[in-house]
């Protein structure tokens, strides 16, 4: 770009190329400059052709959804997806498939970390008891971090071996966590605690596994779009394919007990990891039902099968070769958002598909007479840890509603970024604080108390809410009437804090039950365009 030396305009002084750009540098920043040019005029039509659907009465309905993180925020999206936009739900299963192996692997270092634990460095406790902040209604539970149980018998040879052939499921991780995209992995811990207490082994939530996540900049579709096998019959997944295969076989043909996968290069790594987990899946089964296993992580008060990503069930099926996600599989995957994700469906054309064979003549009528019809809905997918909240914000403008993600199941949990911190408290006083807000004074707001069935579970297991809460009470100790108290405190903070009066429509959920949550996710739609038409005062 020639400056003008006349003018000396501090702008293009400042975005002017050096001086001395070299032919590679400056055929990359003509590259980088083409992209942006396209970008921004894309960018460009997409504001056009929303004015014109503004013009003609089609703007988007726009609905965020906030909550924290391992709320279901993205899960909840997924059913939206399954349900008005199904292809391109099945259009993406194929990419989970590495999100789902590396969910698998997740928690199979997991279970190395107790056993090491286990076997040679003694659990840190952690502080417990009722909370130094009086006016908290919430207690954390027992002092400590080890459930009292019969002794833990010496480990098998057997055990021994199959943890040893485990091992390189380290490097794997590392492998494919990079091939993601992923700038680092996240331990989700306190800020206050230095990388070095945690290399010191002096991390403060010990018992949380590492958190996996992709940057926002470059977008989950766009990470697994890298992984995403490439289509058959094309020359460079025939290439790719071969010298995977190739370097597989190499590195695994001298013993299938000690194989290396160092030299796993980045070609094909679906391919890769599928050949690894294939060979490993019968011990990973081995392990995670061997008793010892068992006894150890109920002793550590581990329960990877109520966690994220859970897999280690389905081992063998999610590490054959032959593997594709079933929807369930995909909704269960735990990916975790940063930044946000846009997501666009036009529901009625979904329903419209789904009437094709015999096209209702009610539905006719319908969109004859109903304006939102055909209209595009706009979903907003956000992180939900503290680091992420920051972004939440801008989107508050022009909403037409939130869904807000409140698991209800994490009464006696601590919050991951800070562990004095209750889960379910965090929840409330983030439903506050959405309340409050002057700028969504007029948006709706819908509550999804989710996790119901890790609830139910939970109060099944015997953990008594009172033990936790301390305005809980002598109430019965079952699912429905904890369910029914902490809705009311939901209800409370609404009609207390909204500046202006409002609704307050919350549904029980349980995002994995796909069935369920679409009976939701249609009411919900219904709620929205209602209120949607009845602000446009049309009705
Ligand atoms: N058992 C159970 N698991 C759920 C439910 N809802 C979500 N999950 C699981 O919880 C994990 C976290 O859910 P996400 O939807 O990724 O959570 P999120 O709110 O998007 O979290 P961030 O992206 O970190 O903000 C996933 O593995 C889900 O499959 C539920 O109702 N029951
Ligand atoms: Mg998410």
């Amino acid at each position: 770009m020639a400056i003008d030396p006349v003018t000396r305009d501090p702008l293009s002084l400042a975005i002017a190329p050096p001086r001395d750009e070299s032919p590679s540098s400056r055929w990359q920043r003509e590259q980088a400059e083409a992209h942006a040019r396209r970008v921004s005029s894309q960018i460009d039509d997409a504001i056009k052709a929303e004015k014109m659907a503004m013009k003609k009465g089609k703007k988007p309905i726009r609905v965020l959804l906030l909550g924290q993180s391992e709320s279901g925020k993205t899960t909840t999206i997924k059913n939206f997806q399954m349900t008005y936009a199904y292809d391109a739900f099945v259009e993406e299963r194929a990419a989970w498939k590495t999100i789902i192996h590396l969910n698998l692997i997740r928690s199979v270092i997991t279970i190395l970390d107790t056993l090491q634990q286990h076997l040679g460095h003694p659990p840190l406790s952690s502080p417990g008891g009722p909370r130094s902040r009086s006016t908290s209604p919430f207690y954390f539970g027992s002092d400590s971090s080890l459930e009292s149980s019969p002794a833990i018998p010496a480990f098998t040879t057997e055990l021994n071996l199959y943890l040893e052939r485990l091992a390189p499921l380290r490097e794997l991780q590392r492998v494919l966590e990079r091939r993601l995209g992923a700038p680092s992995t996240n331990f989700t811990r306190p800020s206050s605690v230095s990388q070095l207490e945690v290399e010191r082994g002096r991390d403060p939530n010990p018992r949380r596994p590492r958190e996996f996540f992709v940057n926002s900049r470059v977008g989950w579709r766009a990470a697994l779009d890298r992984v995403r096998p490439r289509q058959k019959g094309s020359e460079s997944y025939r290439q790719s394919t071969t010298s995977s295969r190739k370097r597989t076989r190499a590195s695994t043909s001298s013993d299938d007990s000690t194989f290396s996968i160092s030299t796993i290069e980045f070609a094909d790594v679906e391919d890769d990891t599928t050949a690894v987990l294939s060979l490993l899946s019968k011990d990973i089964q081995a392990v995670w039902t061997d008793p010892i296993v068992q006894a150890v992580l109920k002793r550590r008060k581990l329960r990877l099968e109520e966690g994220p990503g859970f897999f280690l069930n389905d081992a063998l099926r999610v590490s054959s070769p032959d593997y594709v996600p079933t929807d369930d599989d995909v909704v269960r995957a735990r990916l975790r958002t940063m930044g946000v994700q846009e997501y666009r469906f036009f529901p009625d054309r979904a329903n419209k598909a789904k009437d094709e064979v015999s096209p209702s003549r009610e539905r006719a009528e319908k969109e004859l007479n109903d304006p939102n019809s055909g209209k595009e809905w706009i979903l907003y997918d956000v992180g939900g840890c503290r680091s992420s909240r920051h972004v939440w914000p801008p989107f508050f403008d022009n909403i037409n509603a939130i869904i807000f993600l409140a698991p209800i199941n994490c009464f006696d949990e601590r919050l991951a970024e800070d562990k004095n911190v209750n889960r379910l408290e965090d929840s409330l006083l983030l439903w506050k604080a959405v309340c409050q807000n002057k700028v969504l004074r007029k948006v709706q707001l819908i509550l999804f108390l989710n996790k119901c069935d890790l609830l139910q579970k939970k109060i099944m297991r015997g953990v008594k809410v009172a033990d936790y809460v301390a305005t809980y009470g002598d109430k019965p100790n079952d699912a429905k009437t904890v369910a029914k108290f902490f809705r009311q405190q939901f209800r409370d903070l609404l009609f207390k804090h909204s500046p202006e009066q409002r609704g307050f429509y919350s549904y029980l959920t349980s995002a994995i039950d796909t069935k369920a949550t679409s009976i939701t996710i249609s009411a919900v739609r219904e709620g929205i365009q209602r209120n949607h038409l009845k602000e446009a005062e049309i009705v």
